[in-house]
């Protein structure tokens, strides 16, 4: 079934900093965004969760823009990313999650045995069970007047696949691991399954509006270099081919990935020809590093979320020193993961500021 929502007209985009550095483009300033920077540091996001559920807020288009649309009023951020969770693929094949307060996402009714998988729906029509996203995305948008780019994302299959097993967070992912070793078929037909879904979700995202999509694979560096390229690394690159491909049958100009592979330092070089424009680090790669082994894309990143506790001065300091390390082209400035919720968001703005003043001066040669 086609998307509904191709070929319609979005307000002009007016800043556009973030696809060309995604493009390789040169730019006058870095682009800069956070992850998570929609959510529970901002008092106006406690404001609406005081009176709606974590999942309805995501199954409700004008809450899930309102959310989106937050931080942007408040900072002067180079992109939007629409309010939603990784989780709504799990729930879309069949799986209760709720987000329970003080203890994250929780799953009802895990998967046990790789025999629990004859319960998860196959053939998922994604334009109907996340039409809900489209919406968002599309309302999103609308309103945000061409203000800046809206970011789509996805969680990437083995991040999927690790919560559906453990059924919330963990330390060790060892029953998610332990699949991978006892069950190593059945664990590709899940990889497999969720693929083929995220690559229509994100297709669908696209259609209704995305500008650039970013795929979360978080929990990455449990794997180990080994379980990563057998497991992780296959369905990623998947996952950018099919979702160009797609793209380009149905007559949509494909969009520039992110890809987001925390702890994945040891994959920095197959990443980098993953077919992503975009590698994203987390704060434990040096910037030069990940320049020498992924020379031909864009770097995001990659601010330790902790270093925002620091002063505004420091913040300012660690941040200019940044990007002297990353250089100011190819290059979009962001945390190494996403926002606490016990962060000021002052904080937040000293980092966005220092982005934007010292890479301004740096590109003027000052
Ligand atoms: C692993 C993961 C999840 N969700 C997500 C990831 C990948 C990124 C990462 O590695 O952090 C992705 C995500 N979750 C959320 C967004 C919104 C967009 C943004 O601002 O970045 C995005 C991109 C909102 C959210 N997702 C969640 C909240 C807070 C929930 C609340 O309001 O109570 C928000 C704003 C809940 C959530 N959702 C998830 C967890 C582990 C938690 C609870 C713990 C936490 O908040 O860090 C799963």
């Amino acid at each position: 079934m086609a998307a509904p929502y191709t070929g319609q007209a979005f307000p002009p985009l007016k800043n556009d900093l973030l696809l060309r550095a995604a493009a390789g483009e040169k730019t006058e300033r870095v682009p800069v965004w956070a992850m998570r920077q929609a959510g529970r540091y901002l008092p106006e996001f406690h404001e609406v969760r005081s009176k709606h559920d974590f999942f309805e807020v995501c199954q409700t288009p004008e809450l899930a823009c309102e959310i989106t649309l937050q931080p942007i009023r408040r900072l002067d951020l180079d992109a939007a990313i629409i309010f939603s969770d990784i989780l709504v693929i799990p729930q879309a094949v069949g799986m209760k999650v709720e987000m329970v307060p003080g203890k994250g996402p929780t799953f009802d009714d895990p998967l046990k045995t790789p025999d629990d998988m004859k319960n998860l729906k196959k053939d998922v029509n994604v334009y109907e069970t996340l039409n809900y996203v489209f919406e968002a995305i599309t309302l999103t948008r609308h309103k945000l007047e061409g203000k800046v780019p809206l970011i789509g994302f996805s969680g990437a299959p083995w991040t999927l696949m690790a919560y559906m097993i453990e059924g919330g967070g963990s330390n060790t992912f060892s029953k998610a691991k332990k699949w991978l070793y006892v069950h190593p078929e059945e664990s590709h037909q899940l990889l497999q399954l969720l693929t083929d879904i995220i690559v229509q979700y994100l297709v669908g995202q696209v259609q209704a509006g995305a500008q650039i999509l970013q795929l979360f694979e978080s929990h990455a560096g449990c794997l180990g270099p080994g379980n990563f390229s057998k497991f992780a690394l296959p369905c990623i690159k998947q996952i950018s081919k099919r979702v160009k491909e797609e793209l380009s049958v149905r007559g949509t100009k494909p969009v520039p990935m992110i890809i987001f592979a925390k702890d994945a330092h040891f994959a920095l070089e197959e990443l980098g020809e993953s077919g992503y424009e975009v590698v994203a680090l987390d704060w434990t790669v040096k910037p030069k590093h990940a320049r020498r082994l992924a020379p031909n894309v864009t770097l995001q990143g990659n601010l330790d979320p902790c270093a925002l506790y620091a002063s505004e001065e420091e913040i300012s300091k660690m941040t200019k020193e940044m990007l002297k390390n990353f250089g100011t082209q190819k290059y979009i400035a962001n945390l190494g993961h996403g926002m606490y919720p016990d962060h000021n968001p002052d904080h937040l703005a000293a980092f966005i500021n220092s982005v934007h003043r010292h890479s301004e001066q740096m590109n003027q040669g000052l």
